[in-house]
């Protein structure tokens, strides 16, 4: 597999058994590069939250093949994909999920405890630097709770960033914020793309930030009719 590409899909194929037994994803390959930032679109009902959880290693339950960064994840045990996602991938979805009770930079350095890769104090260097980065550094002690929308969805990006993952996926990241934090986030996003090289693949019903990224793939009925 070619260093640059980050995942591969291909010939993915779903069905969902309730209530009668369909196919909501239809023979989709594709791939996306390192330093890629993706948009997926498509009507409501067309299937991009289910491909998405596929491409996250969450939802086994498909025929075909993932690979990322050239691991092939198709098969593997659900310890063996919670590891690879807590080291690989970062996830911003809609609705922020930040623990209220926990200050700001103790949100960002759980996943970073979790992996045990690196001692507590580098852990917590690299969750300020990110908070700084993210113009978010006065916020570091207090609590997430009392953080504006935009700044905890600014949060939890510094919080999918934590283990530096190849690979960032976002269910609606901008679903929930008005138009200038929509614009702020999407300009974090290029940032981690261009500078870090990280790859960007998220769900989004937002024309504007999907045309402003570098690919749209869309899906209809469960088919990619554009990519
Ligand atoms: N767990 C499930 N069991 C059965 N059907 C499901 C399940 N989850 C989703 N579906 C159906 O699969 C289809 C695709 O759903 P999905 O959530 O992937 O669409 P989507 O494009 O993300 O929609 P939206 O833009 O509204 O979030 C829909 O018809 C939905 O009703």
């Amino acid at each position: 597999m070619s260093a640059t590409i980050a995942l591969r899909a291909e010939h993915i194929v779903k069905y969902f058994d309730q209530p009668e037994r369909f196919q909501v994803l239809k023979d989709i390959s594709f791939e996306a590069h390192k330093g890629e930032f993706l948009s997926l679109v498509g009507k409501s009902g067309s299937g991009k939250s289910t491909l998405l959880y596929v491409l996250s290693t969450m939802d086994t339950g498909y025929e075909g093949t993932l690979s990322i960064n050239g691991e092939t994840l198709t098969g593997k045990t659900q310890n063996e994909l919670a590891a690879f996602r807590n080291a690989h991938i970062g996830f911003v979805f809609q609705f922020h999920y930040l623990l209220p009770e926990f200050s700001v930079l103790h949100n960002v350095m759980l996943p970073g405890l979790k992996l045990k890769r690196k001692p507590r104090a580098e852990v917590e260097a690299d969750a300020l630097e990110l908070l700084s980065s993210l113009d978010l550094r006065d916020q570091a002690v207090k609590l997430a709770s009392k953080l504006s929308g935009g700044q905890q969805q600014r949060v939890a990006i510094a919080r999918a960033m934590i283990n530096n993952p190849s690979i960032i996926m976002g269910d609606e990241p901008t679903g929930n914020l008005d138009s200038r934090n929509s614009e702020i986030v999407f300009d974090i996003f290029r940032k981690l793309t261009s500078e870090r090289g990280q790859t960007i693949i998220t769900v989004t019903h937002d024309d504007d930030f999907a045309h402003r990224s570098d690919r749209v793939i869309e899906l209809s009925d469960g088919h990619l009719v554009r990519h």
